[in-house]
């Protein structure tokens, strides 16, 4: 059987499948303290506006931001955590498949999550301050922040019958 950290975390690998960003996909699942799941989220456009409207470009050939989908995607966490169905995510803990933008963390901080656990970083080195602000905005915060070490290297899903 799979342990709750990676049991949560595959949840979270689950959920970001369902973004439609070519280039990345991210997921997040808030668990309560009790271990139960209180909100899923994956980064996507706002509810009532089209993919076939916006861009999920990275860069403008024009050089015009709103060519790019930067304005407007959701990020996955904040999906997480606005999809609680009214659930306080205070002292929750948010499994997340990228480490959160330094956006991100704000509203983990101030929504009241307790602990962050990642999978990857997409900083590559010091230089991108949004990350490293992410990191010092939820260390001066006090929320732990943990890297996810899987137990299992995969979790394969078999939607065959298992009496077959
Ligand atoms: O904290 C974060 C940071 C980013 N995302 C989403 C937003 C975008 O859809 C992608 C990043 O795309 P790049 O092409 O790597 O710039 O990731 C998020 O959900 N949470
Ligand atoms: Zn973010």
């Amino acid at each position: 059987f799979i342990s709750w950290d990676d049991y949560f975390m595959a949840i979270a690998f689950l959920s970001a499948e369902r973004s439609k960003d070519p280039n990345r996909q991210v997921g997040a699942c808030l668990v309560s303290q009790e271990g139960i799941i209180l909100g899923i989220g994956y980064n996507g456009f706002p509810r009532g506006c089209s993919d076939d409207k916006l861009p999920w470009a990275k860069k403008s050939a024009r050089g015009d931001p709103l060519e790019t989908k930067y304005p407007y995607v959701v990020h996955a966490e904040v999906n997480a955590i606005l999809n609680t169905n009214h659930a306080s995510a205070a002292g929750q803990k948010l499994y997340v498949t990228m480490f959160p933008c330094n956006e991100c963390a704000k509203i983990i901080i101030q929504s009241g999550v307790s602990e962050v656990l990642y999978f990857v970083e997409k900083r590559i080195d010091n230089s991108d301050h949004v990350y490293v602000a992410s990191h010092n905005l939820l260390s001066m915060a006090g929320v732990k922040v943990r890297k996810h070490q899987p137990q299992m290297a995969q979790i394969p899903i078999n939607f065959q019958d298992p009496r077959v």
